[in-house]
């Protein structure tokens, strides 16, 4: 199993009191899903993929890839990891300002990886996500689906086993937003795995699975 979660819990504290925001979730995903997991605002995805990206150690369970348990590994350990292995697109903006979008894209080959052709892969990508025109460009001077699409394309520079974005068309419009994920279900036909969190019920049919986040309860269809 590419992705194996179980029994994962994120408990909070908050003006004396604890609560669990992710309750012993359970999920394997395999090689080539698109997984989508909705709820509402509060639900607790954020959590759930913070952790799965190895950004937020959970209060008791695990996550594995290729059997593998993320928080068994050092925080450095967990960084290559994230960064050869997970493709994180995260929610908002996200694209560093003052670097062109080509160099937006090239970022994670040049915070781990030295061989190969880095250029080359960003060129590829950007066609991949209909963006060359804009290779020069600053973040600033991209509409909002067309950040969307550098965010993509850095998320894939490394050639992730997996995506995860956190609600990637939360804040477009509903042409754009059919754009992007069509765009990411190319790249889940292309045969990487894509695993999502949304609150937008249309989003839903691009995938081949969907679970449902409530109240930090995370139950399949
Ligand atoms: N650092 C924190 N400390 C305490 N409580 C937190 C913290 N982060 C999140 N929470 C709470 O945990 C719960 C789950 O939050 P989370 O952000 O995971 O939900 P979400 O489903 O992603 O929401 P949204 O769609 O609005 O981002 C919420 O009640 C939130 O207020």
């Amino acid at each position: 199993m590419l992705l194996e979660i179980e029994g994962l819990t994120k408990e909070y504290t908050r003006g004396g009191k604890t609560f669990p925001a992710v309750e012993r979730a359970e999920l394997s995903v395999g090689r080539g899903d698109f997984v989508s997991i909705i709820g509402r605002s509060g639900s607790g995805k954020s959590t759930l993929l913070n952790m799965i990206a190895g950004f937020l150690p959970p209060t008791s369970g695990s996550i594995k890839l290729e059997g593998a348990d993320l928080y068994a590994l050092k925080d450095k350990e967990i960084s290559a990891l994230r960064n050869a292995r997970l493709g994180y697109i995260p929610q908002g903006a996200g694209a560093l300002s003052n670097l062109t979008v080509f160099d937006n894209i090239r970022l994670p080959y040049f915070l781990s990886r030295r061989q190969g052709d880095a250029s080359g892969r960003a060129s590829f990508l950007l066609d991949e996500v209909g963006i060359s025109p804009l290779a020069g460009m600053l973040p600033s001077q991209l509409s909002g689906g067309e950040l969307r699409r550098v965010l993509i394309a850095r998320a894939l520079m490394n050639e992730p086993d997996i995506l995860i974005a956190d609600e990637p068309t939360s804040d477009l419009d509903i042409e754009t937003t059919g754009e992007i994920m069509e765009l990411l279900a190319r790249i889940n036909k292309n045969g990487t795995t894509v695993l999502l969190v949304t609150h937008e019920l249309d989003t839903l049919k691009f995938g081949n699975r969907v679970l449902t986040m409530a109240a930090g309860r995370l139950t399949e269809e």
